[in-house]
C-alpha cells in the first residue's frame, strides 16, 4: 500500500531531481519504486502517500459537487494501477528508454466505473492528479482564500543548484533517505547528464538564466503536461471517467451559468452577424469608434486641390445675396490654354505702328528723310527693336564713340588753391542794382518770343537772338517744348548736387596756375556753369583794388555790363578758367528774368571727359610791351595774352578810313519789338574822328572770333555798304536769319550792324524797315577787365603786375543790347614805368567785336603798375585822351555818340565794344 501511495510521489520527486545534478536522489527503502529501479538498479524513491497526499489536500472538500464545480477530478486508482504495482512487487521492471523522461505514469485512458466498487474506492487513499499535475493552480485563487502550494517547475542548467523552494523539508528529507545511495548515484548522474543535453538549448538557457535571476511566481510559471508526459485530461474525460453520477452533477452545474447568458446565445452578436452596414469606421488612438448613427456627420472628403481663396471672402465681406441665392452652375472646366512665346528677347514690345508718335518736330522731319523707315504694309513683329530707343538712334544718328560720357573726377589728393569765398549767384553791391535798373536792358526785359511749339524756341527764337532766356513771363511755352532755358537747365542739374551734375572742378596745370577740367562730356552750345560774383560799379571796383586787393597777386573782375563789374573773388570756380587762343567754350553775358548773368557755354564742338576748359579772354592790349606770354599751346597761338606787337598795325590810310566811316554811318541797327510790333531800329552811325577809325581799323586785326581761331590772323578789309551791314558770325547769321525770317512774316524786323563786315546789299531788300523814331536806345558799352596778375601766374618778375580790368560803361543813351563784355587787362609793365606813361603807350587793340563773335568778351591789356591802373579804372580814358587808343568797329557809332554826353567827353576816345 505504501508503494502504491509512493508512485505519484516518486515522478514528483524524479521532476525534482531533473533540476538538481548535484542533488544526490534520496534512498528508497521501499520496493515500491521498482519501476524507476528498472531504468537503473537503484530502488526507486518513495515518499509516504498518506503523508503526501494530507498535505497536498488538508482541506479539500470531497464532495462531488465540489469536484465537479471545480473541473477537478478525483480520480481513483485504477486496477491497471495496482497491476503496475503488483508487477514491481513481483520484481517485474518496466524498460525505460535512456531519453524518456521520467514522469509518473499517466493513468489509464479509460477506467471501467464498473472496475471496482465505489465502496472499495474509497478506501483507497485520494490523490489530486491536478496537483500532481501542476494544474491546480489554474483553478485556484489567493484572493479566493485558498490555500495553493507554491511549487514550481524548475528549469535545470548545468551548475545549477536545486532550489526546492517551499517544499517541505521534512518530507523531501524523508524521501532523500529512503533513497539507496549506491544505484540511485547512477541513476540520477544518467539523468541529470540527460536532461541537461536535452535542456542545453540557446532557449533553455536564456530561460533558466532569466529564471535564475529572477523567479516567476508560480501562479504565472506556465506549466506544461506535454513535456511531463501526463495525459491531458480534459472536462470530458473526466466527467467520462465520473460517470452518471458525475454528467448530472457537471450538467447541474452547467445549468446553474446566469441566465442572460444563455440567452446570449441566440443573439446576432453572439453569433457574430451584424446587421448594421458599415458606412465608415472611426478610429482614434488605433481604437475604432462607435458612433451614433443619429449624429451621424458625412464622411470627410477626400482633400481637393489647393484652391485661391477669394480675398473678399477672407476678409468676411458679404456678397450680394443675388450672388448667394445664385444656384451654382456647373463648373465647365476649360481646358488651360498653353501659352507659346511668340518673340524673342523684347517679348511684348510691339512693333509701333505710328512711328511718328512721340516725337518732336524735327524728329519727324528727320524720320520722314528715312525711306526705309517709313511704315510698310506688313509690320514687323519678328523683331522689335528694343524699347524704341533704336529708333531714335536711327533718328538722330551718332557716330560710335567709346562710353566715356561717365563722370571720371580726378583722384583725391590734388592740390586746391587757396580758400575762398563762393558764391552760386550774383549780388548786387551798393548802386550797383539801381545802375542795373536805369540801363535800358531793364526796360528791354519786356520783350516776348513769338514761337511756335514746334519750333521750341530754337535758333530761330528772337528772345534767343537777343541773349535773352525765355521764361514763363516772355515764352508762350514751358519748359518742354522751350529749348531757350540754359540757366534753368544749369540750375536743375546742378541743384541736386554732385560731381557729375556740377561737371567741373579746379585743376592745377603746368604753368598757369589753376584752370578748370571737366569731368563729363557736355555738348556742343550745352551751358556749363555760370560765372558769379558780386556785381559793383566801377567805383567800387577802384576802391577795392586800392583797398582790399592791393596786395593780392590776382584780381578776378570782370566787367559785363554798363559801368557794373563781377568782381569773382567772391564767386564760382569759373574765375578759374583759363585763356586760350583756341578755346573750347564762350563766355556769354545773358539777360535772364532780368538779370544779367554770365556763364561759360560749350564751344561749337562737343566737350569730352578731361578736356581743360578755356575760352577766349579776347582782351585787348593797351601795351605791347610786356605782354603776358600765352601759354595756351594752339597751333593757332598768338604768343601773347594780349596781341602779337607785330600786329599792331600802324593807321591805314585815311581813305579806307572814310569807307569804314561811311559804312559805320550807314550801320543801323533795328531792334523791333515783337510782341508790341514796334520797330525797334539799334542805329550805330559812327562819328568817329579820323584818329579813332584808325585805331578801330587795327582793332579789326585783333579779332577773336573762336570759329577763325585756325585761320591766321589777317586784316579784314571793311567794305562800304550802302545797306545792312552785319556780322558773319554764326550768331549773327541766326540773328539775320531771324530777322529776314521776322521781316518776311510781317512780325519783326531786327537790324544788327557791326562796321567790320558788312552784309550784301541784297540784304536790304529785305531788310527790314529803319525806323529811325524807334524808341529803342542804343547804348555803347565799353567794357574794360583789370586784373592784377601775380608774378606766380606768370613769368614776370618780381613785382610785375598785370592788371585785367574788365568795364562796362554806358556811352550813350541810345543802348544796344550788349552780349559781349570787352576785357582790357592792364598789364603791369615794370613798377619804374610812370602809369601814365605806360597809359600813354598803352595800344588798346579791342578784340573781336560782336560783329564775328558777339558773345566772347574782350580783353584789353594796359601796361602799368596794378595801383595806378586801378586808379585808372579807365585807363582807356587817358588814351583815347592821347590818341592812341583804338576803338572798336563799332565804335565809331559809340564814339559819336559818347561825344554827345557831356559828363564824360573823354569818352569819345575809348575803345567800345558795341553789338
Ligand atoms: C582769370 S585768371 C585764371 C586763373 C588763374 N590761372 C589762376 O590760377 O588763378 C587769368 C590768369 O591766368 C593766367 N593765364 C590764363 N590763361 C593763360 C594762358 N593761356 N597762358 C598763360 N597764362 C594764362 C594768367 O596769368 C592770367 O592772368
Amino acid at each position: 500500500m505504501a508503494a502504491i501511495e509512493a508512485a505519484p510521489i516518486i515522478a514528483e520527486l524524479d521532476s525534482l531531481l531533473l533540476c538538481g545534478s548535484s542533488f544526490s536522489s534520496s534512498d528508497a527503502t521501499d520496493s515500491a519504486s521498482s519501476n524507476f529501479t528498472s531504468m537503473s538498479s537503484t530502488p526507486p524513491t518513495t515518499v509516504s502517500a498518506d503523508s503526501m497526499s494530507l498535505a497536498s489536500e488538508p482541506d479539500h472538500p470531497k464532495s462531488d459537487t465540489t469536484i465537479a464545480s471545480n473541473i477537478e477530478a478525483v480520480i481513483t486508482v485504477t486496477s491497471s494501477l495496482e497491476t503496475e504495482i503488483e508487477q514491481q512487487k513481483s520484481g517485474q521492471q518496466t524498460p525505460i528508454a535512456d531519453d524518456a523522461i521520467v514522469v509518473a505514469e499517466p493513468p489509464p485512458p479509460e477506467l471501467s466505473p464498473a472496475s471496482r466498487p465505489r465502496r472499495a474506492r474509497s478506501s483507497l487513499p485520494v490523490y489530486n492528479l491536478s496537483k500532481l499535475m501542476g494544474t491546480d493552480v489554474h483553478g485556484r485563487r489567493r484572493s479566493k482564500g485558498d490555500t495553493v502550494l507554491e511549487k514550481r517547475r524548475r528549469t535545470i542548467s548545468d551548475g545549477t543548484t536545486a532550489d526546492f523552494g517551499d517544499l517541505d523539508a521534512t518530507k523531501l528529507s524523508d524521501a532523500l533517505a529512503k533513497a539507496s545511495q549506491t544505484t540511485k548515484t547512477e541513476v540520477d548522474a544518467s539523468r541529470v547528464k540527460r536532461s541537461s543535453a536535452v535542456l542545453h538549448t540557446p532557449k533553455s538557457a536564456r530561460i533558466a538564466k532569466k529564471s535564475s535571476l529572477s523567479p516567476a511566481p508560480a501562479h504565472l510559471t506556465r506549466r506544461t503536461t506535454r513535456l511531463s508526459g501526463a495525459s491531458t485530461e480534459t472536462i470530458t474525460t473526466k466527467l467520462s471517467a465520473l460517470g452518471k453520477r458525475g454528467k448530472k452533477a457537471v450538467d447541474k452545474a452547467v445549468s446553474r451559468l446566469p441566465r442572460e447568458l444563455m440567452r446570449l446565445k441566440d443573439t446576432n452578436e453572439f453569433a457574430h452577424i451584424d446587421t448594421r452596414p458599415v458606412r465608415y469606421t472611426v478610429w482614434s488612438n488605433g481604437k475604432y469608434v462607435e458612433v451614433d448613427p443619429s449624429q451621424e456627420t458625412p464622411a470627410p472628403q477626400p482633400p481637393l486641390k489647393k484652391v485661391k481663396v477669394d480675398e473678399k471672402a477672407v476678409k468676411g465681406e458679404e456678397k450680394p445675396a443675388a450672388e448667394e441665392q445664385k444656384p451654382a452652375a456647373p463648373a465647365v472646366k476649360k481646358p488651360r490654354a498653353k501659352k507659346w512665346l511668340e518673340k524673342g528677347l523684347y517679348a511684348g514690345q510691339e512693333t509701333p505702328l505710328d512711328i511718328f508718335k512721340g516725337l518732336n518736330s524735327q524728329e519727324k522731319k528727320k524720320l520722314a528723310a528715312l525711306p526705309e523707315l517709313l511704315p510698310s504694309s506688313k509690320p514687323n513683329h519678328t523683331f522689335p527693336l528694343p524699347m524704341y530707343n533704336g529708333l531714335r538712334v536711327l533718328i538722330n544718328g551718332r557716330d560710335f564713340k567709346l562710353p566715356f560720357d561717365v563722370c571720371n573726377p580726378l583722384p583725391p589728393g590734388q592740390p586746391k588753391p587757396a580758400a575762398y569765398r563762393t558764391m552760386t549767384k550774383n549780388r548786387f553791391v551798393g548802386d550797383a542794382a539801381s545802375y542795373w535798373k536805369k540801363t535800358p536792358h531793364f526796360g528791354d526785359f519786356a520783350s516776348r518770343c513769338v514761337c511756335q511749339p514746334a519750333d521750341g524756341c530754337d535758333e530761330d527764337c528772337q528772345n534767343r537772338i537777343m541773349l535773352y532766356e525765355c521764361d514763363d513771363t516772355n515764352c508762350n511755352f514751358g519748359t518742354a517744348h522751350c529749348q531757350n532755358r540754359a540757366f534753368q537747365d544749369l540750375q536743375e542739374r546742378t541743384k541736386k548736387g554732385g560731381r557729375y551734375r556740377v561737371g567741373v572742378e579746379v585743376v592745377k596745370t603746368g604753368d598757369r596756375g589753376y584752370g578748370v577740367r571737366s569731368n563729363r562730356c557736355f555738348e556742343a552750345n550745352q551751358i556749363i556753369m555760370e560765372y558769379t560774383g558780386e556785381i559793383i560799379t566801377e567805383a567800387e571796383c577802384e576802391r577795392r583794388m586800392n583797398e582790399e586787393y592791393k596786395d593780392n597777386e590776382c584780381y578776378y573782375l570782370m566787367s559785363f555790363d554798363q559801368n557794373m563789374i563781377i568782381d569773382a573773388t567772391t564767386g564760382s570756380i569759373a574765375r578759374f578758367v583759363n585763356h586760350s587762343c583756341s578755346p573750347n567754350c564762350r563766355m556769354i553775358k545773358w539777360i535772364v528774368a532780368g538779370q544779367p548773368r554770365m556763364a561759360l557755354f560749350a564751344g561749337d564742338r562737343p566737350i569730352m571727359t578731361g578736356e581743360e576748359l578755356t575760352y577766349d579772354y579776347n582782351f585787348d592790349p593797351f601795351s605791347a610791351k610786356n605782354v603776358q606770354k600765352c601759354l595756351c599751346g594752339s597751333p593757332n597761338c598768338r604768343g601773347v595774352l594780349g596781341p602779337k606787337p607785330k600786329e599792331v598795325k600802324a593807321p591805314k590810310p585815311p581813305k579806307e578810313e572814310k569807307k569804314t566811316k561811311k559804312t559805320s554811318s550807314k550801320t543801323s541797327r533795328v531792334l523791333t519789338k515783337v510782341s508790341s510790333k514796334a520797330t525797334i531800329k539799334t542805329s550805330v552811325k559812327p562819328s568817329a574822328k579820323t584818329s579813332t577809325k584808325r585805331k578801330l581799323k587795327d582793332a579789326f586785326e585783333f579779332d577773336g572770333d573762336d570759329e577763325e581761331d585756325d585761320k591766321p590772323i589777317k586784316k579784314q578789309k571793311v567794305k562800304a555798304a550802302t545797306g545792312l551791314k552785319r556780322t558773319l558770325s554764326s550768331a549773327t547769321r541766326k540773328v539775320a536769319k531771324g530777322a529776314a525770317k521776322g521781316a518776311a512774316n510781317g512780325a519783326a524786323t531786327i537790324k544788327r550792324s557791326v562796321a567790320s563786315i558788312s552784309m550784301a546789299t541784297k540784304k536790304k531788300s529785305i531788310a527790314v524797315k529803319v525806323t529811325k523814331t524807334a524808341t529803342t536806345k542804343t547804348a555803347k558799352t565799353s567794357t574794360t577787365v583789370r586784373r592784377v596778375l601775380g608774378s606766380g601766374a606768370s613769368k614776370k618778375g618780381p613785382g610785375k603786375k598785370t592788371t585785367v580790368v574788365v568795364s562796362t560803361k554806358p556811352k550813350a543813351k541810345t543802348a544796344v543790347p550788349s552780349r559781349s563784355p570787352s576785357l582790357t587787362i592792364v598789364a603791369a609793365g615794370s613798377s619804374s614805368l610812370p602809369a601814365q606813361k605806360n597809359a600813354d603807350k598803352a595800344v588798346s587793340t579791342p578784340t573781336s567785336s560782336v560783329s564775328s563773335k558777339k558773345d566772347m568778351p574782350k580783353l584789353t591789356i594796359s601796361s602799368g603798375a596794378s595801383k595806378t591802373s586801378s586808379r585808372k579804372l579807365t585807363p582807356s580814358r587817358k588814351a583815347l585822351e592821347s590818341g592812341l587808343l583804338v576803338g572798336s568797329p563799332s565804335s565809331a557809332k559809340s564814339v559819336k555818340m559818347t561825344a554827345a554826353a557831356k559828363p564824360m567827353p573823354k569818352l569819345k576816345l575809348v575803345a567800345t565794344v558795341v553789338n
